[in-house]
């Protein structure tokens, strides 16, 4: 397990990182979220030993990230750092021996790796005959070649299209399975509602909320109602404590006011059943965004 604890770091007078705390676990997707200069990238240079704390602690399994340590760390960062004139296998396989594999062992990850992410076909070729998305797999091959212990990727997604986007995350899984810890930054809300178990979100450089999606979405995010009835659903407008969302006809969704939604939202629901047949009533969750929202 990675364990970031209370990292602050200034450039100037600017205090971009305050106290900053989470972990990033083993066999977990952890997203990585926060607006614009938020902090994500400073923080990732620090648990990369690219850049120094001004305070606090980064440790590995408990002990401290050592040099060599931080040699079986995968990272991908913002500025993409591939050779353009380089062969895109011959590349991989040198990061790989770069990172302690021997030639051979690198050039058979580096081959497997490049079919994984269906780039295979496009070994022989230089970076930078590549489409801008495929370079980005490269990258992300680059990444993963020396099968690191941990992964930090900054915006491993942008830019891809969805097939892409897919291909990518099934890679990124496959090693999350086998125990790899993964943090990944991303302004991709759907993307990261989609693939990531624990959330980290950072607000001007301090963690605005960080845990388990589903427990972030019970303790962010209002509940809604989805009701659907055969009828009309306008009545609901007039319900003490509902406030509509959105209504349309038959479906309506909507909010309770006050923090006694278990016993009202039944009340609803009967008063709906009262006036006739009723073929929907669901919890809707908060979705991310929503989280986001409300988080920062
Ligand atoms: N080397 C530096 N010198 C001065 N200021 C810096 C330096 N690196 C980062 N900053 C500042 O620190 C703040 C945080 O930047 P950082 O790149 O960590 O944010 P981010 O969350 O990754 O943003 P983005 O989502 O735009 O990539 C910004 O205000 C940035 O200008």
């Amino acid at each position: 397990m990675l364990t970031v604890s209370t990292i602050s770091r200034s450039f100037g007078e600017h205090r971009v990182l305050d106290d900053v705390s989470f972990e990033v676990k083993p066999g977990r997707m952890t997203g990585f979220l926060g607006a614009n200069g938020s902090g994500k990238t400073t923080t990732m240079r620090i648990i990369l030993g690219v850049l120094a704390a001004n305070g606090g602690t980064v440790t590995w399994h408990g002990k401290p990230v050592t040099q060599p340590v931080r040699q079986r760390f995968g990272y991908m960062p913002e500025e993409r750092g591939l050779y353009p004139k380089m062969k895109v296998g011959e590349q991989i396989a040198w990061f790989g021996q770069l990172h302690g594999l021997p030639a051979e062992r690198a050039k058979s990850n580096a081959e497997h790796l490049l079919e994984q992410l269906e780039l295979g076909e496009r070994a022989g070729d230089k970076l930078e005959d590549l489409s801008l998305g495929n370079q980005q797999r490269a990258q992300v091959a680059a990444a993963l070649v020396h099968d690191p212990a941990l992964l930090i990727l900054d915006e491993p997604f942008s830019g891809l299209d969805p097939i892409a986007v897919d291909t990518v995350l099934r890679v990124l899984r496959e090693r999350a399975a086998s125990g790899v810890p993964v943090l990944f930054s991303s302004h991709q809300l759907a993307l990261v509602e989609r693939l990531c178990d624990d959330l980290v979100i950072l607000s001007g450089g301090r963690i605005a909320a960080s845990g388990g999606r589903e427990e972030l979405r019970t303790r962010y995010g209002t509940v809604r109602y989805e009701l659907v009835v055969d009828s009309d659903t306008g009545w609901l407008r007039d319900v003490p404590g509902v406030r509509v969302v959105s209504m349309d006809g038959p479906r309506a969704v909507f909010e309770l006011a006050g923090d006694n939604g278990a016993r009202t939202d039944q009340q609803v629901l009967r008063a709906a059943l009262e006036r006739g047949e009723v073929r929907g009533f669901t919890p809707v969750a908060p979705s991310l965004e929503e989280i986001f929202k409300e988080a920062i």
